[in-house]
């Protein structure tokens, strides 16, 4: 198996007596894309700072490869981890221009011309590397964090909501290209969001933090079709959790029988999903459609139950209205819990 990079052991920190991030473990290997998703909150940021050296954990240790970054005898400082930081607000300097900005962490001055035209070039910024930061756009200026924290040759990079002043298409292509650059450059890196599809996008495994624990590392993919529990299903967009009477892998539900992924048997949670479902025309069925909603690629539908209401995913063109009576079916095996 591959060697860590990093390896996060029981961490926690607190402020006071209360804490902020309980005990969480995770490791990530090299050149991964690692992202830690979860509401506002739930501890996210602290847990990131502590990775860079800025807060200060109260347990646990803190691993980059052979060197302790913390644990109980060590502290070590911010600036010797080897680790570059991408905020929110990209931290620029605002009296430099985009250049120097760059080149600020350099240390060899005879490095600094051939590292800044790789960067410019690298990040698309050629023409604008003589302009000062309020000459240059959003989009540009978290560019040019992306940069200064390349220039310094990191290993790892901790984000912690680098795109959530960029409008929603900017964002989605930067997202895009660092990956890429992370990809081709071998930088492993950790991305805190409480967007689902960011987190999504950019990750190849993420974790899923509340109340400052982690509830499920996996990849995106895992995360999505296998989640833990109901709570971690909700992270993941449009979700209805009915439930049913098990009997191996089929449960018996108010919408009929369902296929479930898991054996069980007996009382359980099923999650449904608006694409996991396709609905029928049936004259004979108690359920009828509660509302269509236009959503441009496609139409949602919800139903009410007696316990529920369920939403469906049906095409932009489907004829289907308010009153018709459906039937509904499950057509893949649905998480149950
Ligand atoms: N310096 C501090 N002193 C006291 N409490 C703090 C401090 N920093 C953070 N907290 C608290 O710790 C908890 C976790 O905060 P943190 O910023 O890590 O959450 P987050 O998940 O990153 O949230 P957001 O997405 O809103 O930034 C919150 O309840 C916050 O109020």
């Amino acid at each position: 198996m591959t060697k860590a990079l990093l390896t996060i052991n029981e961490l926690s920190c607190h402020f006071g007596s209360f804490c902020a991030v309980d005990k969480i473990s995770f490791e990530l290997i090299p050149g991964e894309c690692f992202a830690l998703l979860g509401s506002s909150g739930c501890g996210k940021t602290t847990a990131l700072r502590a990775i860079a050296g800025l807060e200060t954990p109260s347990h646990g240790t803190i691993q980059h490869q052979e060197q302790i970054f913390f644990d109980q005898q060590t502290n070590l400082a911010p600036n010797l981890r080897n680790t570059g930081f991408i905020f929110q607000d990209y931290a620029i300097f605002p009296h430099l221009s985009i250049q120097d900005n760059i080149t600020f962490g350099i240390k060899d001055a005879s490095q600094k011309k051939a590292h800044l035209e790789r960067l410019l070039k690298l990040l698309g910024l050629e023409e604008h590397a003589k302009k000062m930061p309020h000459q240059v756009s959003g989009g540009q200026l978290q560019r040019v964090a992306i940069a200064r924290t390349l220039a310094i040759k990191p290993s790892l990079v901790l984000m912690d909501e680098p795109f959530s002043n960029l409008d929603a298409t900017l964002a989605r292509r930067l997202r895009n290209e660092i990956r890429q650059i992370f990809k081709a450059e071998g930088v492993s890196s950790i991305l805190v969001t409480h967007n689902q599809e960011e987190a999504f996008d950019f990750a190849d495994r993420m974790a899923v933090m509340e109340q400052g624990k982690i509830l499920q590392i996996g990849t995106p993919e895992d995360l999505y079709q296998q989640p833990q529990t109901a709570q971690i299903a909700s992270f993941f967009g449009h979700c209805q959790i009915i439930s049913g009477q098990a009997q191996g892998k089929t449960a018996t539900t108010a919408i009929g029988d369902v296929p479930l992924q898991q054996e069980r048997q007996g009382h359980c949670q099923i999650l449904l999903r608006p694409e996991n479902m396709r609905i029928m025309p049936n004259a004979e069925s108690s359920l009828s459609i509660k509302e269509v909603r236009f959503l441009g690629a496609r139409k949602e539908v919800s139903i009410q139950t007696p316990d529920n209401e369920i939403f469906v995913n049906v095409s932009a063109r489907s004829q289907i209205k308010v009153g018709d009576s459906i039937s509904i079916t499950a057509i893949d095996p649905c998480p149950s819990f």
